[in-house]
């Protein structure tokens, strides 16, 4: 089994659907024409068509009828009523992929007829620009190779994992909601360096840039994170005043806070 031949669907095209349409669609995983799309919101859809040539409809059962893989990319509050109104037109010949934050597989199987294939995927939003982070965990129904399917999906924009699903709320606190906590630092830092003196575009050029950079570093050396810091960091040099700071309002504290505490929201959603 591979993607080859299938057709792609998606529910919603809000913030994550289109990113993720773009995304896969300009890695050339499938061809704009083998893709559809439907929501409520026809600019959404427009705007996808215009910009990416997808088949738009704001019937969901067009897009579910058309596709052998639906991702249903709406909200998780919802997606019950989503899933009510396309359940009777799927049959185990397709492949649901849900993308809602917090709901359980469970949940979303019983939902639909017995026997649904449903895989879970936790994706990010950079998948715009095929750097998403996204970790996929298989339904009861879901085969090897509907997992592999997922996996190829998400690969195409970004890098894919699969986890055990109780490990599922832990990933949307840290790689789900994470570019969230990135931006901000990344303003912050060019906040600073525009009160010395430097243009905003530069900064954010700059800033944006050691995000990226710091990343890469620790991606494809995969030393520990300390090691790496300690590489930038001169014994009474400029980083470790810089370090300091970031110490004393509780860097570390806030950033694991807030992987914990929206990891909790994540598990309140699938409650
Ligand atoms: N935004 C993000 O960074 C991420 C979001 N997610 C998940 O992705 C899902 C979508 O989130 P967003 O794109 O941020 O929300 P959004 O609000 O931007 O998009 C949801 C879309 O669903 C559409 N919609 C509402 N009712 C519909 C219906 N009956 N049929 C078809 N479409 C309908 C809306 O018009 C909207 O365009 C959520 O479940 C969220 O948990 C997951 C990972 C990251
Ligand atoms: O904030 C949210 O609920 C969604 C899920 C992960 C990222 N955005």
């Amino acid at each position: 089994m591979s993607l080859e031949g299938k057709k792609l669907g998606f529910i919603g095209t809000g913030k994550m659907g289109s990113a993720l349409i773009k995304g896969i669609c300009s890695a050339g995983l499938f061809s704009s024409s083998d893709v559809y799309a439907s929501d409520l919101y026809e600019p959404s859809l427009d705007e996808l068509k215009q910009d990416v040539g997808v088949n738009v409809s704001t019937d969901n059962t067009t897009t579910v009828n058309n596709s052998d893989i639906i991702v249903l990319a709406v909200k998780p509050q919802i997606l019950k009523k989503v899933i009510a109104g396309i359940k009777e037109d799927i049959g185990s010949d397709k492949l649901v992929i849900s993308i809602a934050a917090g709901v359980k597989l469970a949940d979303i199987e019983s939902e639909f007829n017995e026997g649904t294939r449903v895989i879970r995927v936790m994706p990010n939003i950079a998948a715009t620009v095929a750097e998403a982070a996204s970790a996929i965990t298989q339904g009861s129904n879901a085969s090897k190779d509907d997992a592999e399917d997922a996996l190829e999906i998400f690969g195409a924009v970004g890098s894919a994992i699969q986890v055990p699903e109780n490990l599922m709320d832990a990933v949307t606190g840290l790689s789900g909601s994470g570019p969230a906590y990135i931006f901000p630092v990344i303003e912050a830092m060019a906040d600073g360096a525009v009160y010395e003196g430097l243009d905003r575009k530069s900064a954010l050029v700059l800033a944006a840039q050691t995000v990226l950079g710091a990343a890469k570093m620790a991606l494809e050396t995969e030393a520990h994170p300390g090691e790496l810091k300690d590489m930038v960091t001169s014994p009474a040099g400029t980083t470790i005043r810089g370090i300091k700071v970031l110490e004393e309002y509780g860097i570390r504290s806030a950033f694991m806070q807030a992987v914990i505490e929206s990891s909790n929201r994540s598990k309140e959603l699938g409650k």
